[in-house]
């Protein structure tokens, strides 16, 4: 006899920028988060769906990966810069779903202070280290990444570093702070994440990935 798996699915979403993007992608897949997941002052991190089987957590951006790639949570729905950034074996990420739309640049002040053209080595601010330092060295650069939580923009003119590595999606932000982009690394949209031994051990995983990805096929269409 078949074992079923009866042991609860846990869904990771990042409390940033996606989540309202995330939640109609998600109703569409038939998950749905108790109210109590819409109470500001709500203080669980761990909430009820309308699948009996499933509970949702939401967490940073970069913890949701970290959730997923360790088999704590089975799936979330995360950035590509955060995939891209972390690189983890036990995450795969077989949909795009084509929100939270934006880019990775590299960015210097609009009054040319950056660091001189030509040379062999930078010094970057950037939440993304790894990317950063794969980029420049493609280009034969050794960047030094000053690490940055937030507000990368304020590090130019601060003095902390000559150029910026940072999410784009209006311009506005880098505008406002006198930057200018000079160097598009990739495009990120988010992503349907999951830890690639739930996917073989758990054929709910795979039901699930199969329905996200026909849902955003037929968006797509
Ligand atoms: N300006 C933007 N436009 C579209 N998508 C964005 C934009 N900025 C970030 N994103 C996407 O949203 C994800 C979460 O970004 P957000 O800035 O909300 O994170 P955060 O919640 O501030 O991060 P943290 O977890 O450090 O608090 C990013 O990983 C990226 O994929
Ligand atoms: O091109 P724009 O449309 O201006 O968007 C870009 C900004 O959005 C993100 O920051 P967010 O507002 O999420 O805040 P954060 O600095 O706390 O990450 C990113 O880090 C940029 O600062």
């Amino acid at each position: 006899m078949t074992a079923v798996n009866s042991a609860p699915l846990t869904f990771a979403i990042p409390k940033g920028r996606i989540l309202d993007e995330a939640l109609p992608v998600m109703e569409r897949a038939g998950i749905v988060p108790a109210d109590a997941f819409h109470d500001k002052k709500d203080r669980s991190l761990s909430f009820a769906t309308t699948r009996e089987d499933m509970r949702l957590i939401r967490v940073r951006a970069f913890d949701v990966a970290t959730f997923v790639a360790h088999g704590a949570a089975q799936m979330g729905i995360v950035g590509s810069d955060v995939i891209e950034e972390f690189d983890y074996s036990d995450l795969y990420a077989p949909v795009d779903l084509e929100i939270g739309r934006c880019h990775l640049s590299v960015a210097e002040p609009k009054d040319g202070a950056g660091e001189t053209d030509g040379a062999s080595h930078l010094r970057v601010a950037t939440k993304y280290p790894n990317i950063t330092r794969r980029h420049f060295e493609a280009h034969g650069i050794q960047a030094e990444c000053v690490k940055l939580n937030g507000a990368m923009e304020l590090a130019p003119t601060l003095g902390l570093a000559g150029r910026i590595v940072d999410l784009v999606s209006t311009g506005a932000t880098l505008k406002q702070n006198g930057l200018v982009e000079t160097d598009k690394i990739i495009d990120i949209s988010a992503r349907l994440i999951v830890n690639r031994a739930a996917l073989k051990t758990d054929p709910r995983v795979a039901q699930l990935v199969e329905t996200f990805r026909a849902n955003a096929e037929r968006v797509a269409a």
